[in-house]
Formats: structure tokens, sequence, C-alpha cells
């Protein structure tokens, strides 16, 4: 799996875009980062820039890989996770597939409810260890 850290600069500080996963998905309404898996044949930035342009209509910039996660889920398999930052992209961020978006300081973060595999993450930005 591939997810990305988008980020803005909110004014007096960075924020980064969050997405909520809809009513009738798998572990409904958590918070996750935009992405999805990573088809045979493709590499780690191009299956994200292809979820990103099918997510949110957007064209983005795959920047650094800033954390990888491997984690097991009670009900499910094995997932092993990497999360790309993108400070830039082309086109108009659309919501395509999610509950709701929106987005959030670094300070802010823990108070999403978050996908499990995502929590490590979570607080290393919000404590300002990773960006
Ligand atoms: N996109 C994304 N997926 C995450 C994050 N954290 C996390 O545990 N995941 C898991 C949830 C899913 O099992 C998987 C994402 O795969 P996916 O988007 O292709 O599949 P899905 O379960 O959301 O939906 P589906 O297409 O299988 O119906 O990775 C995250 O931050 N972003």
């Amino acid at each position: 799996m591939v997810a990305a850290l988008i980020l803005r600069e909110g004014g007096t500080a960075v924020e980064v875009l969050v997405c909520q996963r809809k009513p009738d998905q798998p572990m409904s309404l958590k918070w996750e980062f935009p992405g999805g898996k990573i088809e045979p044949g493709e590499t780690a930035e191009e299956a994200l820039a292809r979820e990103l342009q099918e997510e949110l209509g957007i064209e983005a910039v795959i920047g650094k890989r800033v954390s990888r996660v491997r984690h097991k889920y009670r009900n499910g398999g094995a997932i092993d996770l990497q999360f790309f930052v993108v400070k830039e992209f082309g086109g108009a961020l659309e919501n395509r597939i999610f509950n709701d978006m929106r987005w959030s300081t670094l300070e802010a973060l823990p108070q999403f409810d978050f996908l499990a595999a995502d929590l490590g993450l979570i607080r290393d930005l919000s404590e300002g260890r990773l960006l």
C-alpha cells in the first residue's frame, strides 16, 4: 500500500490533507491518508500518483518517502504501508470517493480517529518528529 501526506502552507502552520472512509467501506468512517494498492508492474510512486488522480483528481509530484509501517489487522491480513510527501500538484482537489476530507495541522492530527496502522505515524507527525 502507498499513501500520501499532501502538505500545504496553512497561514501559520503546515497542514496535511486527511480523508474519511465511507460508511459502507470496511473500517468505516475511520480517517486515513489518500492512496491505495500497488498494482503489478508499478513502482510505489507510480501507484500513488495513479491513486491520487483517481481519488482526488490531481496530478501529484511524489516526493520523499518518509515512513514505512507493517501492521496486522485483527480481522484481516498484514499490510505494508509506505508514506510519501506531496508538496506540489496540478489541478484542483476534488473529493471523489471519501465521506469527508479536511486540512489539519500536524498538531491536531490525533483528534481524528485514524486507522490503527497509521497511529505511530500520527504521533510522530503531531510531535514534530517527521516533518
Ligand atoms: N489509503 C490508505 N490506506 C490505509 C491507510 N492506513 C491503512 O491501514 N490503510 C489500509 C486500509 C486498507 O486496508 C488499505 C487501503 O487499500 P485500498 O484503499 O486499496 O482498499 P480499501 O479497503 O480502502 O477499499 P477497497 O478498494 O479494497 O474496497 O490500506 C492510509 O493511511 N491510507
